[in-house]
């Protein structure tokens, strides 16, 4: 569940080796042996008779891993043109002892910058890429070979395979270093990678690159470095219970969200409905008085009352019931500037979203001064970049050495300064809790739903956050799992979807997870 970094990654087999656990030697054995497994396991028809590879072997233990793969297939029957960038003598010692043992059966080319001629074949070639796995530390240069990647891994008609992480995309960010065009740089049909997911597998144009995941277990028992706090994947069992305990109504939390004015009210309304449907006892939307028949025309179970200014909503929360507010979607800048504060000085839970996000983006620190520790911040990429300016300006900079400021690292940094639980929206949705912990909730491979991308989208998120605020759910663990069961909602449905079908799948979506 652990997503590591290339330090947590060496630092767990640090922490093997060095209580003679495990030796490098053979993690390296294992890394190669569960390469070929993967690759076998996934184009079966390359298990029985003799195939082609040409394996890219890097000057690091990712090269190691190559030279490991190179003798497997050759020991099968493969035909291998395998070539390595840098010197023989300059290897690691465990990728040396590799490079020895393929050298009493096969041939080392000399990589450098030109197309590589694939071996005369009538099938098909296997590419291996082994030229540089979590150790890149700098740009791939070698734009013919990235180029001749690239377009491979995107041919049908040809298999690519990379060790660990396609060589020039950074294993922490899933971000190319350097600013090589689009189809100057690599990509890969399946990637192998080894003990845990890697950040960069997950993070930006990662599963792009990578195309299909697999995880290969090489025996390591330290799951990280002792201490080490690596960011988690949201999956089912980790989920903040969802399941309502027994229970009258009010035990299950009341939320308000308040509403635009008139013409404006559907995306808080689309955030009252997922509150509601997520569980929360009671749900009401503040309103304007402009805006009262509007939203009275249109909802049924959630309940209306009229907030047409501050001092309506500190009326409205002398109710010591009202346990969750959620602010932004469809607010308005006005609405927002005078109901926020009002909102944060009660101390209740609260999902700030859009507009309540927006309306401070000239004064963050007026913002920020006013969070406190049941605050979620969902900012998409535009409205982040808003309230954090510089950390934003790291992500968007081409990187010129790895590893790259990833979006775990920013959604990080943001939470620390602000004082509250940060969720950074995107395929890749990163959580961050200013105590250091990080959740990823991963709408990419097997999960992929972009059509997720819908206007609303967000409101329902917020919505779904809320209403498990509501409920009690700690701020960290409610948007997490408000984001992942979104998500669901998303897939159940499919392509074609709009934001106000999202709440249907939930019942669906509950049901399956036993609840
Ligand atoms: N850490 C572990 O527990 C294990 C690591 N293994 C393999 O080892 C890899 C990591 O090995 P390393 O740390 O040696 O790192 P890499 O092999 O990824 O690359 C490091 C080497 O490449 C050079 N380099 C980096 N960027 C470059 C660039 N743009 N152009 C030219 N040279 C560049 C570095 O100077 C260094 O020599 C993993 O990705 C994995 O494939 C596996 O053998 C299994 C166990
Ligand atoms: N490609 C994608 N794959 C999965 N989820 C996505 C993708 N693009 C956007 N999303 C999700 O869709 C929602 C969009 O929210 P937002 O940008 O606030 O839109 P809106 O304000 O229109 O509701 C977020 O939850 C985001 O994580
Ligand atoms: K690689």
């Amino acid at each position: 569940m652990e997503l590591l970094t290339a330090a947590e990654m060496s630092a767990a087999e640090r922490t093997d080796i060095e209580a003679g656990r495990v030796t490098g030697a053979e993690l390296m054995a294992r890394a190669g042996a569960g390469t070929v497994d993967a690759v076998l396991a996934k184009w079966p028809d390359l298990a029985a008779g003799a195939h082609r590879a040409v394996v890219l072997c890097g000057p690091g233990n990712n090269g190691g891993d190559g030279f490991v793969v190179a003798r497997l297939l050759a020991a099968r029957g493969w035909t291998i043109d395998l070539y390595l960038l840098g010197r023989a003598d300059a290897l690691p010692p465990d990728a040396r002892a590799n490079h020895d043992l393929w050298r009493e059966r096969g041939e080392v080319r000399a990589l450098e910058d030109a197309a590589i001629a694939p071996p005369a074949v009538d099938g098909e070639v296997l590419w291996i890429d082994a030229l540089f796995g979590t150790g890149l530390s700098r740009p791939f240069t070698l734009s013919a070979v990235a180029r001749q990647l690239g377009a491979a891994a995107r041919d049908p008609e040809t298999r690519v395979v990379a060790i660990d992480m396609p060589s020039g995309w950074c294993s922490d960010s899933g971000r190319w270093l350097g600013d090589a065009a689009p189809e100057a740089r690599t990509a890969a049909d399946l990637t192998v990678t080894f003990h845990r997911r890697k950040a960069g597998h997950i993070l930006s144009d990662g599963p792009t690159a990578c195309g299909q995941l697999a995880r290969v277990d090489i025996g390591l028992e330290a799951a990280t470095a002792p201490g080490a706090r690596p960011a988690r994947l949201v999956e089912p069992d980790t989920l903040a219970a969802v399941s309502k305990r027994p229970g009258h109504k009010y035990d299950h939390g009341h939320a308000l969200v308040l509403t635009g004015g008139a013409g404006r009210t559907g995306a808080a309304r689309l955030s009252a409905r997922a509150a509601l449907r997520i569980g929360a006892g009671l749900v009401t939307l503040g309103v304007p008085g402009a805006a009262q028949l509007e939203v009275a025309m249109h909802e049924t179970a959630v309940m209306l009352r009229r907030v047409d200014d501050a001092e309506a909503l500190d009326t409205a929360l002398e109710d010591p019931r009202l346990n969750s507010l959620c602010l932004g979607p469809g607010l308005g800048s006005e609405r927002a500037h005078a109901l926020v504060p009002a909102a944060l000085a009660s101390g209740r839970a609260t999902v700030l979203d859009a507009d309540a996000l927006t309306a401070f983006a000239d004064a963050p620190d007026r913002l920020f001064s006013k969070l406190h520790a049941r605050c979620v911040l969902t900012p998409h990429m535009g409205e982040f970049a808003r309230l954090f300016p510089d950390i934003a300006e790291d992500l968007k900079r081409t990187p010129e050495s790895g590893p790259a400021a990833s979006r775990i690292d920013a959604a990080r940094a943001a939470s620390v300064r602000c004082g509250a639980v940060v969720l950074l929206k995107g395929a890749d949705t990163v959580i961050a809790a200013p105590d250091g912990r990080v959740l990823v909730n991963a709408a990419v491979y097997e999960r992929s739903v972009p059509w997720l991308a819908t206007a609303g989208a967000g409101d329902t998120l917020a919505g779904l956050i809320a209403g498990l605020l509501a409920r009690g759910i700690a701020p960290l663990e409610a948007a997490g799992t408000g984001a992942w069961l979104h998500v669901e909602c998303a897939r159940r449905f499919g392509p074609g979807l709009i934001a106000e079908d999202l709440c249907g799948m939930l019942p669906g979506v509950l049901r399956e997870l036993g609840v």
